[in-house]
């Protein structure tokens, strides 16, 4: 066990995902349990730059298990991109003493901290936390099965209307540029077809499938808002080929974002927050904390890779049903 850690610095960065603060309330249980203080660096990366920190304490952490967001809030640092912000961050770093760093964060969050590493010799360790779930290393982030049950849970409300009117519907739902939030939201709500960036057969398959509607019921298209389609190109070209459609465009937007983590987003922060913490007392550093195959794992920084692929299995459940 790694004795030379006593204190522990934290924050999230990039876009919020529900799930952040359970993350944040293990990671400062599992501290204090093996005598080590915990400070929390306020708006990701700008924090550390300003010296904006506050003490953690695990009792007051316990009860915003359940709430969404994040306690710590978030950023995108464009000065932690210049070498001049990174060398501001270490020098808060010195001045309080923080002897251990976790990052809950996306891909962006993890090569700041490569660039870091190039300046800053203690151990971080990350947590993958971003609802797009576009990170290799691990079989879900933190923030994406809740972002997914809010999608369908809205776009359940819009198949009434949309049945009601006999509407097309296209609704978009987020992934910067990944497609997984799409592709698992548009299966459950039974979407006619689902538009993915990972894939560019679904768009000629959806207008084949649009031109013979015949507006006798709901027709519903997901797209993701990744997809180089978009969905404003999307709907000029259904009525292109349909022009009697009446046809509406939904973007969900933030909502997806936010509200109370779900089950296995809880679960997924306290055993990522534990393994944070347990990896650093092994003097691992420069790792991300995942599960695969519902085992703990931990890959090394540089291997960490935007995911820009879904895998086959569900390509071929993109290809069953969803055109
Ligand atoms: N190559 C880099 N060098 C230094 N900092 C970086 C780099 N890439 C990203 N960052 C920092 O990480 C922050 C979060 O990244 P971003 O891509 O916005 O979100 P996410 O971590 O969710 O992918 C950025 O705002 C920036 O401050
Ligand atoms: O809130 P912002 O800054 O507009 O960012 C929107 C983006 O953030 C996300 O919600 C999540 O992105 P992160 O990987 O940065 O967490 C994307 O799906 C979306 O494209």
């Amino acid at each position: 066990m790694d004795s030379t850690i006593k204190h522990i610095g934290v924050f999230t960065s990039g876009g919020d995902s529900p799930g952040m603060n359970a993350a944040l309330y293990a990671i400062t249980k599992t501290a204090e349990v093996n005598g080590i203080n915990v400070s929390g660096f306020r708006k990701g990366y700008e924090g550390l730059i300003d010296g904006d920190l506050v003490q953690l304490k695990s009792h007051e952490l316990q009860k915003l298990t359940q709430k969404g967001g994040t306690i710590l809030k978030t950023a995108r640092s464009k000065r932690f991109l210049e070498l001049e912000g990174r060398k501001k961050a270490l020098q808060t770093l010195n001045a309080n003493k923080i002897d251990a760093l976790i990052a809950i964060g996306g891909d962006g969050t993890f090569k700041g901290l490569l660039a870091f590493s190039e300046i800053c010799d203690i151990p971080f360790v990350g947590i993958p936390g971003t609802i797009d779930n576009d990170i290799s290393g691990t079989d879900y982030t933190l923030g994406f099965d809740s972002a997914v049950n809010t999608a369908i849970e809205n776009i359940d409300k819009i198949r009434d209307t949309a049945e009601s009117h006999n509407r097309v519907f296209i609704v978009e739902v987020m992934g910067r540029d990944s497609g997984y939030i799409g592709i698992h939201s548009g299966l459950m709500v039974g979407a006619d077809a689902i538009l993915i960036p990972e894939s560019d057969t679904d768009f000629i398959n959806l207008l084949d499938k649009v031109k013979n509607y015949d507006s006798e019921d709901a027709f519903l298209i997901v797209v993701s808002e990744g997809d180089e389609i978009g969905a404003e190109f999307v709907s000029s070209k259904i009525k292109e080929v349909n022009p009697n459609v009446d046809l509406r465009i939904t973007k969900l937007g933030h909502i997806q974002r936010g509200g109370n983590p779900s089950a296995l987003d809880r679960m997924l922060g306290i055993r990522l927050g534990v393994e944070a913490v347990k990896s650093l007392l092994q003097s691992k550093k420069n790792v991300m904390v995942g599960v695969l195959n519902n085992q703990l794992h931990l890959t090394p920084f540089n291997e960490v890779v935007k995911q820009h692929q879904v895998n086959k299995e569900l390509h071929e459940l993109l290809e069953l049903f969803g055109t």
